[in-house]
């Protein structure tokens, strides 16, 4: 977790407008555990809890998979459950969410929400450091090869991002979307390096390397998403 003070989150940098976004479009339709969970959340965890994807991007997840017609979905980085109850929500009865996070505790604060929502009986939490779990899905895929999924969502480890997409090019299937989250990282990715908060140069390089990283890798198509923190999608090509 980090503890330093955050420039603010979102790449809307015009706090008006994205209040209008928010107030006009998002919060009117946001589902009621996602609203007890975003509250309960920001009360347990203050500052932290802006960890979570914000309402705007939560809708949007929900409409990527609803068009996609994912039925089985991967996330990695869980926290309390925004992002994993918003797919939850938009998957089929019979859909699968498999959520990965190291932090058991936060899941578990979250539960309550999800299982308010009706919905608990489409998810999979590991608790597990992201990659392993991640690679124990694809040493299980061997014994099991239908083990293929519609939609990947990361939101952990930036320093992981490179390792999460190699191993998720076998994971999702072809025509499949794999979404990173934070991908405009505070807007950082556009500041002189001595104008990065020291605690972020790290994660704001391994940023910077993945961005140029996927924009030349010919196995997917890419679309950079200015909505929340950034999103790329990839779609898989080959
Ligand atoms: C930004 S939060 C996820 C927010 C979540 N998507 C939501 O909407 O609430 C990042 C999460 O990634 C988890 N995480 C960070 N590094 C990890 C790693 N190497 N392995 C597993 N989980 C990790 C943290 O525990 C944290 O819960």
């Amino acid at each position: 977790m980090l503890h330093v003070q955050l420039p603010p989150k979102g790449i809307l940098k015009n706090n008006a407008l994205m209040k209008y976004v928010f107030d006009t479009s998002a919060y009117p339709r946001e589902h009621k555990e996602l609203k007890n969970l975003r509250e309960a959340t920001e009360k347990r965890y203050g500052n932290d809890s802006r960890m979570a994807v914000p309402v705007d991007e939560g809708q949007f997840l929900s409409m990527l998979v609803k068009i996609m017609n994912a039925k089985k979905t991967l996330e990695i980085g869980v926290f309390t459950g925004y992002s994993l109850l918003s797919t939850a929500l938009a998957l089929p009865d019979d859909g699968q969410i498999t959520g990965i996070d190291i932090d058991q505790e936060a899941y578990e604060f979250g539960l309550q929400f999800i299982r308010q929502a009706g919905v608990e009986h489409k998810i999979n939490f590991i608790q597990s450091i992201g990659i392993e779990g991640v690679n124990q899905i694809l040493n299980n895929q061997d014994k099991v090869p239908k083990e293929e999924f519609d939609f990947a969502f990361v939101d952990a480890d930036k320093h992981g991002y490179k390792q999460y997409h190699e191993q998720l090019l076998k994971l999702v299937k072809v025509g499949g979307v794999i979404a990173y989250d934070n991908t405009l990282w505070y807007g950082l990715v556009v500041e002189e390096e001595d104008a990065v908060p020291e605690d972020l140069r790290g994660s704001t390089k391994a940023i910077l390397d993945f961005n140029e990283a996927l924009a030349s890798d010919p196995r997917v198509e890419i679309s950079h998403v200015s909505i929340g923190d950034g999103v790329t999608l990839c779609r898989r090509l080959v």
